[in-house]
This record gives structure tokens, C-alpha cells and sequence, in this order.
């Protein structure tokens, strides 16, 4: 590297799911507390960092993904990453610039942005060798989104609080699953909205504090397929499918397909499809693609957070 090259980081960060979504009373905040079961699957963003005099953002990705979505201003989470990491270590006019090359869909309800979120604080951090500690970085993600200090953790973890607050579980499995994605995105807040209204509508108003099911906990020690599938729910199926009625095809065509189950991820509208294995996986794979859905890949979870890819030392 010739001395005038300026030096870069790349980072890849892996979308998450939630194997179990309990979601519980709106606070006076806003936010729902949630008892939630993370896992990170091998659908990935990677975002590389350069020094540079003002920050700014560049986007590519696969050929699947929707990049007139994602913004390229200040509002791009992965510049606040980027602000929130010079604030705290007193920095001043210190920038960066930000390219992100997107293979997580945007707005599907994988946390794509929060995967982007965490790796830019990964990759700054290694670029200027900050050496930030673990719990600081955990609580600056914290800050950014409730699902960024899990980007940063990866494999699986229990999540409570608004979802910032992450434990890891016991999951000996090797689980394969379908990503079912859709043409449009849905919002996050919209579908919490749904949920407080559905609450009101439908039910007397009160909303139980969510609990992890000890089945699910228990399947995952396991790597019990079977107990998996039997274990796994998302309080926010109900709410995504009143703001998005067609999804409930892509849950008949996932069981007419021969999925163990069919979960909603997230916030939706992506679809997870359980398999026993990636054989079985790719059987299922096909039936879908019969079936009119393009955008389905067979992935293998858990895997890593955030980790560094290439490093300037
Ligand atoms: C649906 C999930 O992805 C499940 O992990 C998360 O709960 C959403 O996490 P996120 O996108 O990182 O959300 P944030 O950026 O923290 O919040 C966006 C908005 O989602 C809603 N929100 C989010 C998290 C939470 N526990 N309760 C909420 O009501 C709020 O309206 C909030 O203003
Ligand atoms: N780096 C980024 N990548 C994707 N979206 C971003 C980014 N920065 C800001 N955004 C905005 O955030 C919105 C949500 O995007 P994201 O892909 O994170 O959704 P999501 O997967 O549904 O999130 P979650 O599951 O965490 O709620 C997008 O519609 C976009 O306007």
C-alpha cells in the first residue's frame, strides 16, 4: 500500500431473526418491552470504512435489493454509527467514508440496518484504534436501535428491555432455513402501531408481559428440530398481516411446501421457512419457487456477529 492510500476497514455483519417475538405493553417511551430469542443467519452486509474529511455513504448490493430505499444522506444509520463513536471518544472533526454493500433486504424485518449500524462501530474502532470496550460499544448500539447490540453479539441470544438488552443461549443446532422475501417493505413502527391497536380492537386493552417459552430454550440446548418448530411465534403476525393481508399466502404456500414452520420475521414482511436439514431445505426451496416466489434463499444459522474481513495492519 503506497503511503498516500488511505487506509480501510471492512466489516461483515450477519441479519438477525427472532426465533420467538413475545412483545408486551407499550411504555410511556413508545417502545415495547420485549422477551425475544435472537438468532443470526448467513445473510450478510458488509461495510467497509476509510478515513476521510466529511462523512459520507456509498451503496451497492446484490442484485435483489432495493437500494433507492436505504438513504445516502446524515440519515443513514450507519453515519450516526460513525457520530455517535467520534462523540464518545471526544474526536471532534474526526469522518469517515461509508461503504455498505447490501446483501440483507432492506426494511424486511432481517435489521438490516442495525447489521449496518454495528459494523461501522466495529470497523472505526479498528481503523483508528480506539479499543473500545465491549460494554461501551454494546450501550452506543443500544443507542442507535433496539436490535443493534445483538448485530454485534451474533450467534443466539436472549433479548429483553425494547430488545437492547442481550444474553447469550446454549444452541448446540445446525438449523437451515428459507428466507422468503417480498417486493415491498414494511415499517417497524407501523406494525407496533397495528399491535396497539389490535390490543384495543380485538382485546380489552391489557397486554401480558411476554415470556421465552422454557420449550423453546430447551429445543435449542437440544438441537431439536421437532421442538424448535413447535416452540418458535412472533406477536407481531397478527399486526403485519392486517397492514399486509398477502402475506397469508406465503404462509399456505409454506406449508403446502413442507416447511417444519412458517414464522414472520421480525417485523415482517419476510417470511422464515424451518427445514430439518439443507437438503430438505433445498426440496422446499424448489416448491416455493413453483410456486411463484422468487426471492428465497436456504440459509444456515446460527453464525458470528459483526467481524472484521480486512484490517489496514
Ligand atoms: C421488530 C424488531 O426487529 C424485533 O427484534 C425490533 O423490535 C425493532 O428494532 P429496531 O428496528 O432496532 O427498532 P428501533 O429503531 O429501536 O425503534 C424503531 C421504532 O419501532 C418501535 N419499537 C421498537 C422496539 C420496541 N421494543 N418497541 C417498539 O415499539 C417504536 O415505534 C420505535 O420508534
Ligand atoms: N444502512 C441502512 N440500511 C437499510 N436501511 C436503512 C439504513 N439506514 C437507514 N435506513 C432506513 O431504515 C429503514 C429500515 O431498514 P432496515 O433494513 O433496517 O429494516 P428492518 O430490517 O425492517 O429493521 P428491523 O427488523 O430492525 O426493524 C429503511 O426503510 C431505511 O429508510
Amino acid at each position: 500500500m503506497s503511503q498516500q492510500e488511505a487506509r480501510s476497514v471492512t466489516v461483515r455483519a450477519p441479519a438477525k431473526i427472532n426465533l420467538f417475538l413475545g412483545v408486551g405493553p407499550v411504555r410511556p417511551d413508545g417502545y415495547h418491552p420485549l422477551a425475544t430469542v435472537y438468532q443470526a443467519i448467513a445473510l450478510y452486509d458488509d461495510v467497509t470504512v476509510t478515513d476521510d474529511e466529511r462523512w459520507s455513504v456509498q451503496l451497492t448490493g446484490e442484485s435483489r435489493i432495493d437500494l433507492a430505499e436505504v438513504p445516502a444522506d446524515d440519515t443513514n444509520i450507519a453515519i450516526r454509527a460513525g457520530r455517535l463513536l467520534v462523540e464518545h471518544h471526544g474526536l471532534g472533526e474526526r469522518a469517515a467514508r461509508i461503504e455498505i454493500h447490501k446483501g440483507i433486504p432492506v426494511a424486511g424485518g432481517l435489521a438490516g440496518g442495525s447489521a449496518d449500524a454495528a459494523a461501522t462501530l466495529v470497523a472505526l474502532d479498528r481503523l483508528w484504534d480506539l479499543q473500545t470496550p465491549d460494554d461501551e460499544l454494546l450501550e452506543l448500539a443500544g443507542r442507535l436501535g433496539s436490535d443493534v447490540p445483538f448485530a454485534l453479539l451474533g450467534g443466539t441470544a436472549a433479548g429483553t428491555g425494547r430488545g437492547e438488552l442481550v444474553e447469550p443461549v446454549a444452541d448446540t443446532g445446525s438449523w437451515w432455513w428459507l428466507v422468503v422475501e417480498n417486493d415491498e417493505g414494511l415499517s417497524t413502527p407501523a406494525v407496533y402501531a397495528a399491535f396497539d391497536r389490535l390490543a384495543h380492537e380485538i382485546g380489552d386493552g391489557t397486554v401480558a408481559d411476554p415470556i421465552i417459552p422454557p420449550a423453546l430454550l430447551a429445543a435449542l440446548a437440544e438441537g431439536d428440530v421437532a421442538g424448535l418448530a413447535a416452540s418458535v411465534g412472533n406477536h407481531l403476525t397478527d399486526p403485519a398481516l392486517l397492514l399486509r393481508p398477502d402475506l397469508a399466502h406465503t404462509f399456505e404456500d409454506a406449508e403446502a411446501a413442507g416447511a417444519l414452520v412458517a414464522l414472520l420475521s421480525g417485523s415482517g414482511p419476510t417470511v422464515l421457512l424451518l427445514c430439518e436439514s439443507m437438503a430438505h431445505a433445498h426440496i422446499v426451496h424448489r416448491e416455493m419457487v413453483d410456486k411463484g416466489h422468487t426471492r428465497v434463499s436456504a440459509v444456515p444459522a446460527p453464525v458470528s456477529g459483526v467481524h472484521v474481513v480486512t484490517s489496514p495492519w
